[in-house]
């Protein structure tokens, strides 16, 4: 429910709207005057304003105009005499939203309230649309997604407001995606030229207070740092969980976002900061198609090659799998099915969950290093062998042990 703010300068009507109100359980702030009322109200967030037209020192209409310049979003109710059409009509002109005959009966207030805050929830609901449609057309990163919690997800990272919530938690497996979120986040509500900050937790001082909060507000008062970024912060001490809840109370106004990334959430401090929560992958299984196709597109334009056909039936295999690495692998995956030529059968993909050990992360990088050559120089190995300065034995060897052809490069 939004502000309710009723300005009326007779104390009986103010007293028995507040108390109908109170008994439907709607909690209204009173005012005996327009100038008291423009004094008080919080103007950051919108709200609904219901005020009589004619009082004095102010009236309603220049009330009105003097609110709505001050946020064109509030939703203003006047009340106007009975049959008063004239004034009714200068209260829409200076911006009201609607009016009700004095005198009323309680319900017919409810109702014009309720009237008013489906219209502010509309009206916040698109300021909150365009933002989120402005952050998929802006240069710096996007998160994709469409399943309900990605959905969730970016429509309350654009509505926080980073000056009461500046310290967060990121809670996410591997790869799902806490970095990319964190970026994202300092994008929407940091200036253009301001920069993310990325700090590993194990830099942090471990034994000292003192040290430990410096450490923070040398970074934190550096006017180019909108974010700082704490990762691997699973290994932080409760001591310094401790010292990170108090430098959160001390920054209270701080224009700098910490952006705490963390696999499983403390047990005792996650209630202090504003959380986030990216779910696994096989939880959100319906995003697995978009960002596949988005990340074999991507990759196939970087290496200017034709964007991939990906079939329903792929798709569906790629559904089925687990992806213990979450999004991170899906995107390796992604990059190599799009140097992969369609023709090319056989090839080991090993992309896959069992891909676990150093040696076997260590031939997927080289068969992705091979394909991606081979495909740059069209199969020439002559070019091919150049480019990673490798013996013609070697690369004979290597294409054999990745069942690589070139013949299958020639045509891009
Ligand atoms: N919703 C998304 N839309 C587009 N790309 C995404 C999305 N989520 C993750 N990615 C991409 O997936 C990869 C892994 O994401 P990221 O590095 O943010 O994960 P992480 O949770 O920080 O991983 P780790 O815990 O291993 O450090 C990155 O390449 C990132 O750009």
């Amino acid at each position: 429910m939004p502000n309710i703010y009723f300005v009326d300068d007779e104390p009986a009507i103010r007293d028995s709207v507040q108390q109908a109100m109170l008994i439907e359980g709607v909690m209204i702030t009173c005012f005996p005057n327009a100038v008291e009322a423009l004094q008080c109200i919080d103007t950051s967030q919108a709200g609904i304003v219901v005020t009589d037209i004619h009082m004095p020192v102010m009236t309603g209409i220049e009330f009105t105009q003097q609110l709505l310049e001050k946020n064109a979003h509030f939703q203003v109710i006047v009340l106007t005499g009975h049959g008063d059409v004239q004034t009714a009509v200068s209260a829409m002109k200076a911006g009201a939203y609607d009016f009700l005959e004095k005198p009323f009966a309680i319900d017919k207030l409810q109702t014009a309230i309720q009237k008013a805050t489906d219209k502010l929830d509309l009206m916040q609901e698109n300021v909150l649309l365009r933002k989120e449609l402005d952050m998929q057309t802006h240069v710096g990163p996007k998160l994709l997604g469409q399943s309900p919690s990605m959905v969730k997800l970016r429509r309350d990272l654009v509505a926080l407001n980073p000056t009461q919530d500046n310290f967060m938690l990121l809670v996410g497996d591997t790869g799902t995606g806490k970095r990319i979120t964190a970026q994202y986040l300092h994008d929407l509500h940091h200036p253009y030229d301001s920069e993310l900050y990325a700090l590993a937790a194990h830099e942090l001082p471990a034994h000292n207070e003192t040290e430990f909060k410096q450490f923070f507000f040398q970074r934190l008062s550096k006017p180019q740092i909108g974010t700082i970024y704490l990762y691997q912060a699973d290994i932080l001490t409760v001591q310094q969980w401790t010292w990170l809840t108090d430098l959160k109370l001390e920054c209270n106004e701080c224009a700098t976002s910490v952006i705490i990334a963390i696999h499983t959430p403390p047990t005792t401090f996650h209630s202090e900061f504003r959380r986030f929560d990216l779910l696994p992958l096989c939880e959100r299984k319906e995003d697995i198609r978009i960002l596949f196709k988005h990340f074999a597109r991507s990759a196939a334009s970087r290496y200017q090659l034709p964007p991939p056909t990906i079939t329903e039936e792929e798709i569906q295999q790629l559904t089925n799998k687990s992806w213990s690495e979450n999004i991170k692998q899906l995107r390796q995956h992604a990059e190599l099915r799009a140097l992969k030529p369609s023709d090319l059968s056989g090839l080991n993909c090993l992309a896959s969950d069992e891909q676990k050990s150093l040696n076997q992360r260590i031939d997927l990088f080289e068969q992705t290093l091979l394909i991606e050559v081979l495909h740059r120089y069209h199969g020439r190995l002559k070019d091919v062998q150049l480019e990673l300065q490798v013996s013609r034995k070697t690369l004979y060897d290597k294409l054999k042990k990745h069942q690589l052809d070139k013949t299958n490069f020639k045509n891009g």
